[in-house]
C-alpha cells in the first residue's frame, strides 16, 4: 500500500497542468490494486471507442499538448487518430503496449527507441525501478522459500532415517542374535565400532551409551590429534582399545564409567601409545567428562597399584600431593562423624550429628595418612602387576601407627563415600555399602570382603568420591588397600600357613594386585590355587605336566589343518572353539550379517576351564583375547600371504564384506597384534602357512610344542630351586647343561667302539653337510638317566624313547631337563614317567627328545650341587 502512495505522489508532480481530467482518474484507480482496476477501467473505455470514432478528435485535443505520456494516461486511450499521433512526440513502453496494434505501428515507426527513454518522466523511472526492486524481491523470496523448503526435507530424511536406525538397534537388541557378537572375523565389527573423529579439536572422542556397542575403538596415526578420549557407561561393552602410533599424542583416557567390579574386570581395557613423548595415560574407571572437577587430573607419569595401565612406569613416580588429598579428607570426614563417632572406643575425639558443625580433631588422621602415603609412594615404585606381594606386605608391615588410627581412617574414606552417595544416585553402588552394616565393628571385616569380591569396585566408589580424578582415586584406592593389609596383618588373620595366607590374600585387599580374571572372582577357589602356586614360587600353569597350546590366525589361515595334525603328532587334545561353540550351543543366536553364531565368551571359558588345567590341548580359533592367559604355554598366529589367502577364502564361499574383512584383517595382522596384546611376548610366535610344505615343517618339527615346553620347563626349573620342598611331585623339571668336547666324543667312542668317521673328520663331515663333527647322539641321550640318578640314586631306569631332532656338534653346550609327567605309587616305590629333552647353545633348539620311565626309591629330592646344576 505504502509502495502505491509513493507512486501516486510522483505522478502528481509531473503531469502537465491541463491533464487534469485523467490525472483524477488515474487517482480513483491507483486507490485499488493497479493491474485490476486498469481491466475494469479499459473495458468500458474501449466499447466507447470502438463505438464513436468522434471522441478521437478530442483526445486528440488533449493528446497534441502532451510530450509524454504515462502507462496510465495512455490505458485509458483506446483509440487515437494519426494526426493525433503525429503530434505526440514520444510514449514511454508502457503507453505504447497499452496502444491498439495500429497505433503501435505508427510509433514504432516514427520514434527512435531511445528518445522516449530520454524524455522519460521522472516518475516512470522510479516506478520502473521499484517494479525491478519487487521483482528481484520476489525472486530472492522464493529462492529463500525454496531453501528453506529443502532444508526442511533434509532435515525430515534425517530425523527418519536417525529413527528407522534407532528401531532397527531396538530390534537387533530385541532378536538377541545380533549386535551381541564379538568381532569373529577379527576385522572390525562397525556397528559396534564408534569412531568420531574430531580433527579440529586435536581429540579422538570415542563414547558410547549403546548396549549393543561392544567394542570401543579409537585410534589416530593423525599428528594433530594429541588427546584419545574412549569411554563407555554401557555394560555390555566388553572392550575398549585406545590406541594411536603418533608421536603427538600425549593423553590417553579408556575407561568404563560405573561399570561394576564383575564387569569391570570382564572389560579389556587397552591404552597404548608409540610415543615418546607421551605423558598421561589413564585406563581406569573416572567419571563422566560433565561431573569432572576442573581442572583435569594432573598428568600422572607412574600405574597405579592395581591399575589396568598396561605400561611400565618410565621413571619413579613423583610423590602425590599429599596436603591436598589430607585438605580432602579431612573436609570430607566432618560430612559425616556418624561413622566416626563409631570408634568412641578409640581415642578419638569425634563429633556426633547434634555436633555437626564442631570441627574434628584430625591430627591423628593427618599423621596416619603422611605415613601411609608414604608407604604407598614407595610400593608405587615397584614395577605394578609383578609387586611381591610379599614384599608389599612387608613394605606396609613395617609402619607402626594404631590399629585405632587405622580405622579411623578408613571409617573416613567409608563415610565420606556413603555420604556422597544419595546425591549420585548410582543404584549399583547404592547397594553396595548398606549403612547399618557399616557401623557394626563385626561386619568391619565384612566390608573388608567387598574388596574386589562385590560386585562393585572400591575403584567405582572413588570415582564417585574424588569425581573422577585419576590420580585421587588411586591414591585414595592405595590408601584403603594399605590400610586393609596391615590391619590384617597385625590383628585379623595370623599368617602361619599357607592356607591362612589365602585367606589374608584372597579376603584383605591383595585382590587388585592379582588381577584376577572374572572366573576366577567367581570361583575363588581358583584363586585360591593361583595364590598357592604364587606362595610356592611357581610360575602359572607350570604345574601342568604338559603345556596348552592356541593355534590363531585369520580364518583360512590353516588352523584346523595344522591344529589337528598337530594334535595326531603329540597326541595332545584338539579343540575347535568354533565347532564346541556350535555342539554345545555357547553361543547367543545367529548373526545374519556376519553368517555366524554370536558367541559366548564366558560359556566358553566356563566350559574349558576344567579341560585346560590338565595341560596338552590344543585350542584352534580366530581370536585368542578372552582366553585366561594362564591357560596357554604356547600361541601360535598362523599367516599366509595376501593373494593365496584371498584364494583360500573365495573358495570357501566368501565373498564381499566378509571377504574384504578378512583379507584387512591379515594384512593388518590384526591377530598376530591381539595375541600380542593378550599373551608375554615371548610365548607367542607368528607362523608362515602358504604351502603344504609349511605346515608338516611346522607339526613336523613341533617347533610350537617343544619351543614353549622347553621355556616354561626351564622357568620352572629355576623355580625349583628355590623351593624348599624337597618331594618331587608332577610338573616338576630337573636340569644339567654340559659342554661336549672332543675327549667325551673320543671316550665315548673307545667304551662303544663307534668310530663313526663323522664324529672325527672334520671335512667329512661338512661334505656330508653337517657344520662340523658330530657328538655321538647315545652319548647326549645319557644326560637323562644322569640327572635321573643324581637326584634319586638308586633309580632303576625302565624306558626311553628318543627323537634325534638336530645334530650336536663338537664343542655345543647342551641343556639337559626332565620333567616329572606322571607319577604312581608301587609296593612302596614310585614310577615315574619323565618328558625328556635336550636344547643347544641356550637357544631354543630341540636336539633331542623322548619319553622315559623310572623306578624310585623315593620321591625324595637329592639337591645337586650347585655346580651339577
Ligand atoms: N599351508 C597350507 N598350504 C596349502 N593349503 C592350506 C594350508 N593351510 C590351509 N590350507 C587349506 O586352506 C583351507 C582352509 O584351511 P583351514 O585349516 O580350514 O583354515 P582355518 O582353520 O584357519 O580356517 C583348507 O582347504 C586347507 O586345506
Amino acid at each position: 500500500m505504502n509502495f502505491c502512495c509513493f507512486c501516486f505522489k510522483k505522478k502528481k508532480e509531473t503531469v502537465p497542468d491541463g491533464a487534469k481530467e485523467p490525472e483524477v482518474k488515474i487517482q480513483q484507480q491507483d486507490e485499488g490494486k493497479r493491474p485490476i482496476n486498469i481491466k475494469k477501467a479499459s473495458k468500458p473505455l474501449n466499447g466507447d471507442a470502438s463505438s464513436s470514432n468522434g471522441t478521437a478528435s478530442q483526445n486528440y485535443s488533449f493528446l497534441e499538448q502532451a510530450k509524454g505520456v504515462g502507462a496510465g494516461a495512455a490505458a485509458q486511450v483506446n483509440a487515437i487518430g494519426v494526426g493525433a499521433a503525429e503530434n505526440v512526440k514520444a510514449i514511454g513502453k508502457g503507453a505504447f503496449n497499452l496502444l491498439p496494434n495500429n497505433i503501435k505501428g505508427y510509433f514504432g515507426k516514427k520514434n527512435d527507441r531511445k528518445e522516449p527513454r530520454a524524455v522519460k518522466p521522472q516518475h516512470w523511472k522510479e516506478e520502473e525501478e521499484m517494479r525491478q526492486k519487487r521483482i528481484r524481491q520476489e525472486k530472492e523470496e522464493e529462492n529463500r522459500r525454496q531453501r528453506d523448503l529443502a532444508e526442511e526435507k533434509r532435515k525430515q530424511e534425517k530425523i527418519r532415517q536417525e529413527k528407522e536406525e534407532e528401531e532397527r538397534r531396538k530390534r537387533a537388541s530385541e532378536n538377541n542374535s545380533v549386535g551381541d557378537r564379538r568381532n569373529l572375523n577379527g576385522g572390525r565389527n562397525h556397528r559396534k565400532f564408534v569412531e568420531r573423529h574430531i580433527h579440529s579439536n586435536k581429540c579422538i572422542c570415542a563414547s558410547t551409551r549403546s548396549r549393543t556397542t561392544k567394542y570401543i575403538h579409537a585410534s589416530t596415526t593423525n599428528r594433530r590429534n594429541k588427546y584419545i578420549n574412549a569411554y563407555t557407561r554401557n555394560l555390555a561393552t566388553k572392550y575398549i582399545n585406545a590406541r594411536t602410533r603418533n608421536f603427538a599424542t600425549k593423553y590417553i583416557y579408556a575407561k568404563p564409567i560405573f561399570i561394576s567390579k564383575r564387569k569391570h574386570d570382564q572389560l579389556k581395557i587397552k591404552g597404548r601409545t608409540a610415543a615418546s613423548s607421551f605423558m598421561f595415560l589413564m585406563a581406569t574407571a573416572p567419571l563422566p567428562l560433565h561431573s569432572r572437577p576442573p581442572p583435569d587430573p594432573p598428568p600422572c607419569k607412574f600405574p597405579p597399584l592395581g591399575s589396568f595401565s598396561p605400561i611400565e612406569p618410565l621413571e619413579p613416580p613423583d610423590p602425590p600431593d599429599a596436603p591436598a588429598l589430607l585438605r580432602l579428607l579431612i573436609n570430607l570426614s566432618s560430612v559425616s562423624p556418624r561413622a566416626l563417632a563409631q570408634t568412641l572406643d578409640l581415642d578419638f575425639p569425634v563429633s556426633t550429628s547434634e555436633t555437626r558443625s564442631v570441627p574434628l580433631h584430625h591430627s591423628d588422621i593427618v599423621t596416619c595418612l603422611c605415613t601411609i602415603i608414604a608407604k604407598y609412594v614407595v610400593a608405587a615404585r615397584l614395577p605394578s602387576p609383578e609387586t611381591p606381594l610379599l614384599a608389599y606386605i612387608s613394605l606396609c608391615g613395617n609402619f607402626f601407627p594404631t590399629i585405632g588410627s587405622f580405622m579411623i581412617v578408613e571409617s573416613t574414606l567409608y563415610s565420606a563415600i556413603e555420604c556422597l552417595l544419595p546425591a549420585t544416585s548410582y543404584s549399583a553402588i547404592e547397594c553396595l555399602f548398606p549403612v547399618a552394616s557399616f557401623y557394626s565393628a563385626i561386619e568391619y571385616f565384612q566390608l573388608g570382603c567387598a574388596f574386589g569380591l562385590e560386585d562393585c569396585s572400591t575403584d567405582d566408589l572413588f570415582s564417585v568420591l574424588f569425581k573422577g580424578s585419576a590420580s585421587w582415586c588411586h591414591i585414595a584406592s592405595a590408601i584403603v588397600a594399605s590400610i586393609t593389609i596391615v590391619i590384617s596383618a597385625l590383628v585379623a588373620v595370623p599368617i602361619t600357613s599357607t592356607s591362612s595366607l589365602i585367606v589374608f590374600f584372597v579376603f584383605y585387599g591383595v585382590i587388585p594386585l592379582l588381577k584376577p580374571s572374572i572366573v576366577e572372582i567367581l570361583r575363588p577357589k581358583l584363586l585360591a590355587k593361583r595364590i598357592v602356586s604364587m606362595a610356592e614360587g611357581a610360575n602359572n600353569g607350570t604345574r601342568r605336566p604338559r603345556p596348552n597350546l592356541l593355534i590363531t590366525g585369520t580364518p583360512g589361515t590353516g588352523k584346523s589343518t595344522t591344529a589337528s595334525a598337530l594334535a595326531e603328532a603329540t597326541n595332545f587334545r584338539y579343540i575347535c572353539v568354533g565347532d564346541l561353540v556350535k555342539e554345545k550351543t555357547l553361543h547367543d543366536g545367529w548373526d545374519d550379517q556376519f553368517e555366524c553364531h554370536v558367541i559366548n565368551e564366558d560359556l566358553v571359558c566356563d566350559e574349558l576351564e576344567d579341560i585346560m588345567e590338565g595341560g596338552g590341548v590344543i585350542v584352534d580359533y580366530h581370536g585368542c583375547d578372552f582366553f585366561p592367559e594362564r591357560w596357554f604355554d604356547r600361541v601360535v598366529v598362523l599367516q599366509t600371504e595376501n593373494s593365496v589367502l584371498y584364494d583360500r577364502l573365495t573358495k570357501r564361499g566368501y565373498s564381499g564384506t566378509k571377504l574384504a574383512n578378512n583379507i584387512e584383517c591379515e594384512i593388518f595382522q590384526v591377530l598376530l597384534e591381539e595375541a600380542r596384546d593378550s599373551y608375554q611376548e615371548e610365548i607367542v610366535i607368528a607362523l608362515q602357512s602358504d604351502t603344504i610344505e609349511d605346515i608338516s615343517d611346522n607339526v613336523a618339527s613341533e617347533a610350537m610344542l617343544a619351543k614353549t615346553f622347553l621355556q616354561r620347563n626351564v622357568l620352572v626349573s629355576r623355580c625349583l630351586s628355590s623351593v624348599t620342598s624337597s618331594t618331587l611331585k608332577v610338573g616338576d623339571v630337573l636340569r644339567e647343561a654340559r659342554v661336549y668336547s672332543s675327549e667325551d666324543v673320543k671316550s665315548y667312542a673307545e667304551v662303544s667302539h663307534d668310530w663313526n668317521p663323522l664324529h672325527f673328520d672334520q671335512e667329512l663331515a661338512r661334505k656330508a653337510g653337517f657344520e662340523n663333527r658330530l657328538v655321538h647322539g647315545m652319548l647326549v641321550s645319557s644326560m637323562f638317566p644322569r640327572i635321573i640318578s643324581s637326584h634319586f640314586p638308586g633309580a632303576v631306569y625302565v624306558s626311553q624313547t628318543l627323537h634325534f631332532r638336530s645334530p650336536v656338534y663338537v664343542g655345543d653346550e647342551i641343556l639337559g631337563l626332565v620333567q616329572a609327567t606322571a607319577l604312581r605309587e608301587t609296593k612302596n616305590k614310585y614310577i615315574v614317567k619323565f618328558s625328556t629333552k635336550c636344547i643347544k647353545n641356550h637357544s631354543e633348539l630341540v636336539v633331542l627328545d623322548g619319553e622315559a620311565t623310572a623306578v624310585l626309591p623315593s620321591l625324595e629330592l637329592l639337591q645337586p650341587s650347585s655346580s651339577e646344576r
